[in-house]
This record gives C-alpha cells, sequence and structure tokens, in this order.
C-alpha cells in the first residue's frame, strides 16, 4: 500500500464522520436487507449525510434493494460519482459496474482488491455523516484488504448479522475473532430472521429453534453487544424487492421497531465513539 495512495485515501476519509462495516459469517442471513435499511433509517434524519457502500462483489444486492437497478457509474473531476437515492443518500455499488449481474464471477483476487481500494478512494461523497459498508459475507482477503485501507482506527466498527442457527453463529465466531486479530471494534451483533410473529395474532414462533441459546448466549459469552433481534416478516423482502425502504413501507411492523431500535442503538455507539475520540 504505497504512502500516495494512503494520503489520498484518508484525504477522503477526513470528510466522513462515521464508518460502519456490516459483516456476517454466512452469505444469505440478511446482510445487505440490513445495510439497505440501516442506510434508510439513518437517512430518515435530513440533517444527516449517508452514504451506503457495496463492495459485496460476487453478490451486489444493493441497486435493486435501493430501486437503483440498471443505474451506472459516473465519473467526475474529483471521482466516481455516487447514485443519490434520496438528496442525503447516496450509493455506490460494484454493481453498478457490471453488465450483468453474473459477470461478478470474473473477478479475482487482485483485481477485487484493486477494485475495492478504488471505491474507498475514488468516490466522491462529499461530506458525509455516516459511511455504511457492506461487505461480502465470511472472512476474506477482501475484509482484510478494507480494514488495511481504512486503517482499523478510522472504523467506528463493525456490525455482524446472523441468524440463531448454529451454523451461522459459528461463523459469527469467527467474525468476531478476525476482528479481534485485525483491532475491528465491534458494535454489536443483529439475530435475524429470529422467530415469525404472526400478523393477525401476534403470536411469536421459532422457526430455527436454537439449540444453545442461540445470539444472546453467544454474545453474553464473547462479551460482545447484542443489538437486537429482526423477526422474520416476509413484508421485508418485498419491499426490498420494489426497491422501497421497509422503514417506511411498514412502519407498525414489530420488525420496523426491531430495526429502529437497532439503529438507534449503532448512532449512540457512533456519538460515543467520536466524544471518546475527541477526549484523546
Ligand atoms: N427479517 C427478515 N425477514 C424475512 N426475510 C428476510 C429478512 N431479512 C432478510 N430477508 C430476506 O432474505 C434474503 C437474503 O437477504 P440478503 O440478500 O440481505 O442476505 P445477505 O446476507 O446479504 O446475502 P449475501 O451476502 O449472500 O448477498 C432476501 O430475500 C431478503 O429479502
Ligand atoms: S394461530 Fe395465530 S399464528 Fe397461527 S396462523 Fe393463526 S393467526 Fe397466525
Amino acid at each position: 500500500f504505497k504512502t500516495a495512495e494512503a494520503a489520498a485515501l484518508r484525504e477522503r476519509l477526513r470528510c466522513v464522520k462515521h464508518v460502519v462495516l456490516v459483516l456476517s459469517g454466512k452469505g444469505g442471513v440478511g446482510k445487505s436487507t440490513f445495510s439497505a435499511i440501516l442506510a434508510h433509517g439513518l437517512a430518515a434524519d435530513e440533517s444527516k449525510q449517508v452514504a451506503l457502500l457495496d463492495i459485496d462483489i460476487c453478490g451486489p444486492s444493493i441497486p435493486k434493494m435501493m430501486g437503483l437497478e440498471g443505474e451506472q457509474v459516473h465519473q467526475s473531476g474529483s471521482g466516481w460519482s455516487p447514485v443519490y437515492v434520496e438528496e442525503n443518500l447516496g450509493v455506490m455499488s460494484v454493481g453498478f459496474l457490471l453488465g450483468s449481474p453474473d459477470d461478478a464471477v470474473i473477478w479475482r483476487g487482485p483485481k477485487k482488491n484493486g477494485l475495492i481500494k478504488q471505491f474507498l478512494r475514488d468516490v466522491d461523497w462529499g461530506e458525509i455523516d455516516y459511511l455504511i459498508i457492506d461487505t461480502p459475507p465470511g472472512t476474506s482477503d477482501e475484509h482484510l484488504s478494507i480494514v488495511q485501507y481504512l486503517g482499523a482506527s478510522h472504523v467506528d466498527g463493525a456490525v455482524i448479522i446472523t441468524t440463531p442457527q448454529e451454523l451461522s453463529l459459528q461463523d459469527v465466531r469467527k467474525e468476531i475473532n478476525f476482528c479481534h486479530k485485525v483491532k475491528l471494534p465491534i458494535i454489536g451483533v443483529v439475530e435475524n430472521m429470529s422467530g415469525f410473529i404472526c400478523p393477525k395474532c401476534k403470536n411469536e414462533s421459532q422457526i430455527f429453534p436454537p439449540t444453545t441459546g442461540g445470539a444472546e448466549k453467544m454474545c453474553q459469552n464473547l462479551n460482545v453487544s447484542l443489538l437486537g433481534k429482526v423477526p422474520l416478516d416476509p413484508q421485508i423482502g418485498k419491499s426490498c424487492d420494489k426497491g422501497q425502504s421497509f422503514l417506511s413501507e411498514a412502519p407498525e411492523s414489530p420488525a420496523t421497531s426491531s430495526y429502529r431500535n437497532i439503529i438507534q442503538r449503532i448512532q449512540e455507539y457512533c456519538d460515543q465513539h467520536t466524544q471518546e475520540e475527541k477526549i484523546i
């Protein structure tokens, strides 16, 4: 990582108040959905500028979820311009660079890392309050590159998404170890698809009965925060498929109130992080 590149990246990051990485051990647990909803939730405060960066190179799903399918990246004098969903919500995705979603499979290690570096360095977000980064599932070279490029100390922290299933929880342990190894702070864990609340009688059923106490127990054992549990709600997928914000489409849903609580906790964590930095 050359000094000139590092300097260019630092310059970009100076305009970014908070950086949150969204991680998951396994694919399909709802990481991209969470990143999209987090971005919408933070941008509900019009005084905040929010950026959502999708570097899930093998399966960029953010363009569709944000209603931006078919959009392309535009180059300006000061870098790549994000695509705006709202005035205060900009999105950049590798999906904007691909002709078809199937093109992603041809990206190989060094090329992927080069692209990630470019994404972090060359996107002209302007002044932003929150940069949410949707990463690929697992802990791969890409994650190491991201942390290396950003510098762990420039990231407020990571949010790890899991389901209550034991296999998913085992992978979360690996994610947590990874974070410790690279000194990336952990904001907390979100247990997604955690039970189903019947829309008629409001009865809660466990779809994936946790055998070992679920994320709650794991978080206690590993001394990390459980930010909250999001129940299964079929409306989440429907809203995302339409590129709409689930939070505004289903304001009364129990999943919306869980998301809102979790988003608030992330905001509080970030505020606290800034204060601690200021004290130092
Ligand atoms: N709480 C939920 N209730 C119901 N469906 C959900 C919930 N969370 C996510 N989903 C659905 O699960 C599917 C997988 O979600 P998503 O694409 O966000 O996963 P992911 O972890 O980002 O996967 P990958 O990293 O492999 O792209 C989607 O169809 C999404 O709509
Ligand atoms: S009994 Fe309750 S939870 Fe079961 S289907 Fe009927 S309304 Fe839904």
